[in-house]
């Protein structure tokens, strides 16, 4: 079943609609995360699912039971939603413990009962010991946590995460993702995890839900999302890769052979698709190689492990070498000369549909 549905969801301020009629299930259980550039519309459809915003049109619904549509919305509160921001909103004056029963306390849960629930999810998010500390105490991901372990504390059976590692460091972040696996795991909870880093949403999430301009694009599995993306703004914005023009010179149900640049290769492809297309070329799907489409090397950044080199594609009819051209991008074990000729296998391509 459905743990949150929302149906035709519109949310507009003033003329723009920072949500446009947004039809989307979320499953029992299942961990969303919605990706997307800044004012996308990401946290409009949190705090409308959270109850912090009321709908301009269409209707969220949690189970078989109505949230909210334009003329009823049951209030956030009693919606049953944990909720983490950025900003983790601590009581400063409280310690560590204190905070996390804050939840508890406020629904009169038995003071026996509370230490022993407190104790549990500081367990989960790795604080045990730190029960006393005062908030100030804390670095930026130990206040993370403490929020976290607050939003756990209540049992939620949805809880909804708004770029909840933002202010945290790089290292910071991705010992946090494993912790918000973990937490999935232990908790069996419904998440809705906002954010506009690619790798966390590809990282945490069983489902990425592409958004643009108050819309989503696509929703699917991570490795469905960069390897078969549905249109080239889901292309742009998940991972790296070039997209490039090509022609269909014959296709099969699910692969179809094209000519870019006057090199054939097979891509594989959504469904039957005939003319001119555009074709999606991630970099770890081209090696330098003795064989292969012919390109020159335009430039080359050294980016740890792998250089990142950009090609110039030949131009129909003039011959290899730099110009106005195609670009591919590919990731180089060894370095190459700007200028170089080289050729590129290619292991992996994916026809852009409708592109
Ligand atoms: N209270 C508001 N009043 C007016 N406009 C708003 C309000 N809240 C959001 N918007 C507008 O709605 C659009 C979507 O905003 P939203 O905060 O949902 O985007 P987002 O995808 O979460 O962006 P970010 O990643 O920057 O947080 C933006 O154009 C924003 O300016």
């Amino acid at each position: 079943m459905s743990e949150i549905k929302v149906e035709r969801l519109t949310k507009r301020f003033n003329e723009t609609a920072a949500l446009d009629a947004v039809s989307l299930d979320f499953a029992a259980g299942s961990f969303t995360a919605l990706l997307g550039p800044s004012g996308c519309g990401k946290t409009t459809m949190l705090r409308l699912i959270a109850g912090f915003e009321a709908p301009s049109q269409g209707r969220v619904l949690f189970g078989d039971e109505l949230m909210a549509d334009p003329q009823r919305q049951v209030p956030p509160e009693a919606r049953g939603v944990g909720v983490v921001f950025q900003s983790y909103a601590l009581w400063p004056h409280m310690d560590v413990a204190e905070n996390v029963a804050y939840p508890l306390k406020a629904r009169h849960v038995k003071r026996g009962e509370i230490a022993g629930r407190v104790g549990a999810v500081l367990d989960i998010v790795g604080l045990n010991g730190f029960e006393s500390r005062r908030i100030e105490e804390l670095s930026g991901g130990q206040r993370q946590r403490v929020a976290l372990a607050r939003c756990l504390v209540a049992d939620a059976k949805i809880i909804l995460f708004d770029e909840p590692l933002a202010n945290l460091d790089m290292h910071l972040r991705s010992s946090m993702v494993d912790a918000f696996r973990d937490i999935h795991r232990r908790t069996g909870a419904t998440i809705v995890y906002v954010t506009h880093d690619q790798a966390e949403a590809l990282a945490l999430a069983d489902r990425v839900a592409i958004m643009s301009r108050g819309k989503v694009l696509q929703a699917a599995a991570p490795q469905e999302v960069y390897r078969a993306p549905a249109n080239a703004t889901v292309a742009g914005i998940v991972g790296r890769g070039s997209i490039v023009g090509g022609t269909v010179i014959d296709h099969a149900e699910e692969t179809a052979t094209v000519d870019i640049a006057g090199h054939r290769l097979v891509a594989r492809s959504a469904g039957t698709s005939a003319g001119p297309v555009k074709i999606l070329l991630r970099p770890e799907a081209l090696r330098i190689s003795p064989e292969g489409m012919p390109a020159t090397v335009l430039d080359s950044v050294y980016r740890g492990p792998v250089h990142e080199v950009r090609l110039a594609l030949p131009m129909p009819g003039r011959g290899p070498g730099p110009g106005p051209g195609q670009e591919l991008l590919i990731d180089s074990t060894e370095a190459v000369a700007v200028g170089q000729s080289v050729n590129v296998a290619v292991s992996d391509a994916w026809i852009i549909p409708g592109a």
